[in-house]
């Protein structure tokens, strides 16, 4: 199923976005959170505009549903894709306070905001107050609904600042109390990183955030989660800083594993009982089966590097199928879908939280939200050591090693289930996520590409039988 949006609406502000079309161009494939980089941007559709601070102020804030057109191929004269949809905050002042100009976007020479100067507003906290007041107050503008969970209180005039992470969306930290994201690349329909979190919060699971707020568009019928806002994990770490810093110091990280693989364990028991499971047969793990394949024969042609490796990691998935054929089965359910160190927030009281159920971006939604064998998540966090482990220098020899058995034993610990126990299975999907790292390294972090590529060559080594 495509995420593509097909329908756009019209615009209140006629010749906006002709006017940005130039400067955005320049600015738009510069954006970490851009997914369409190393393809040139044809043109822009607008899909909807919506004033927040109106035109002729000192200070006007438009949202931007914007529909950005790259043709597949940079072939000349090829004609433009439909293409995918981003969420841009656009500042319009006079001029830019010095403390803004890394936000700066350009200076407008026509249209409505002619001699205006454009930036990203996130950066300004009067356009990101905007935006939480509007959380606060379950207001309805134009085609945006902003909605809020009655069970928090979301105190008016909190101190926005923008999140600093490398992050795949743009998150602002409102007085250290809340923290909102907002969704850059937006799909139709029901989006897991505001699906899981709700269902979690009902079923009581105190592992993740519950969201607080949210923000949403409804475009030609369909609903498009553009924001969640959640409590602020206040003096939290990610679990790579965590993990970095002990390998730095030449130590190990067993028990923080072992308190992860309990920690996903619980989400995951949490959201077998809150959404529906099922059992993977032959028929269905043939269609999983076959998307493995599919993704490495993609990732083959799209990265040389991984070309003589791909026969070999052909036969983690062949070996799948092959037990499924002789009447292997496995229960399915919905998983967190893009876990790693970096989806994993330990608070000062030595809490483990998981974050940002959205699921790898690339894949289409549907997708994202099928039920799953939770080994997904576990391969995706043992993949995550391995990274940690490759990063520094010299390395700590076995501490990937010493993390995936405390991990794989915390797991077991609540919910009964080794995942090593499966070897097959988790051969298969640490191969599936090392052929994605490749090509979301390839594509995004060139200097990283020699890491998933080590991976692809052990996993790709004759196997013990
Ligand atoms: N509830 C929270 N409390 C504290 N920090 C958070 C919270 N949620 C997210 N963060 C921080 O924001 C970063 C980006 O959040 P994430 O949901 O992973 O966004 P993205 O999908 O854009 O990568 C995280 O790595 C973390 O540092
Ligand atoms: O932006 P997201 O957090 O949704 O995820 C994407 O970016 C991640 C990198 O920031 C990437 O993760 C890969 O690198 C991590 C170290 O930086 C490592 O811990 C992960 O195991 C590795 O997959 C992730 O794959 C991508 O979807």
């Amino acid at each position: 199923m495509s995420d593509a949006v097909t329908r756009p609406v019209t615009t209140t502000s006629p010749g906006l976005l002709a006017s940005l079309d130039p400067l955005l161009r320049e600015w738009l494939p510069r954006q970490r959170w851009f997914a369409g980089k190393g393809r040139p941007v044809a043109g822009f559709t607008l899909v909807a505009a919506t004033e927040l601070l109106p035109a002729g102020g000192k200070l006007s804030l438009h949202h931007l549903l914007v529909q950005v057109h790259q043709p597949l191929t940079p072939a000349q004269g090829a004609p433009p894709a439909p293409g995918d949809c981003y969420q841009l905050l656009i500042g319009a002042r006079e001029a830019l306070p010095p403390r803004l100009a890394p936000a700066l976007i350009g200076h407008v020479t026509d249209g409505p905001l002619a001699g205006r100067t454009v930036y990203e507003a996130l950066y300004d906290p009067r356009p990101a107050d905007v935006l939480l007041e509007a959380l606060r107050t379950q207001a309805r503008i134009g085609g945006l609904r902003f909605e809020r969970d009655g069970q928090l209180e979301i105190r008016s005039g909190l101190v926005p600042r923008v999140g600093t992470a490398e992050q795949s969306n743009s998150s602002v930290v409102y007085g250290d109390t809340f923290i909102l994201k907002l969704l850059r690349r937006i799909v139709p329909g029901v989006n897991p990183d505001l699906e899981l979190p709700l269902a979690l919060a009902h079923e009581g699971c105190p592992r993740v955030p519950p969201p607080a707020g949210w923000m949403s568009a409804e475009l030609s019928g369909q609903t498009y989660v553009l924001g969640v806002l959640q409590p602020y994990l206040q003096g939290a770490a990610d679990g790579w800083e965590l993990a970095l810093r002990e390998l730095a110091k030449g130590q190990d990280f067993g028990a923080e594993a072992r308190a992860l693989g309990r920690a996903t364990a619980e989400v995951h028991t949490a959201l077998a009982r809150a959404l529906p499971t099922l059992t993977l047969g032959p028929p269905q793990l043939d269609v999983l089966v076959d998307g493995m394949t599919q993704r490495l024969d993609a990732a083959a042609q799209a990265v040389p590097a991984l070309r003589p490796y791909a026969p070999e990691l052909r036969t983690a998935f062949t070996a799948l199928a092959d037990l499924a054929a002789d009447g292997c089965t496995w229960t399915a359910q919905r998983v967190h879908g893009d876990l790693h160190l970096g989806q994993c927030l330990r608070s000062p009281s030595g809490q483990w939280w998981l974050i940002d159920f959205e699921g790898e971006p690339a894949k289409p939604l549907a997708e994202r939200r099928m039920p799953q064998p939770v080994v997904r998540d576990i391969a995706g966090m043992l993949r995550s050591f391995d990274y940690a482990a490759h990063s520094v220098q010299p390395r700590v020899s076995g501490w990937a090693d010493t993390c995936r058995a405390a991990y794989c034993s915390g797991y077991a610990e609540i919910t009964g289930r080794d995942p090593r126990t499966d070897p097959v299975l988790l051969r298969a999907y640490e191969t599936d996520k090392a052929v994605y790292e490749v090509v979301y390294e390839a594509r995004h972090r060139p200097g990283w590409l020699p890491v998933p590529l080590s991976a692809v060559r052990r996993l790709a080594a004759p196997q013990p039988s």
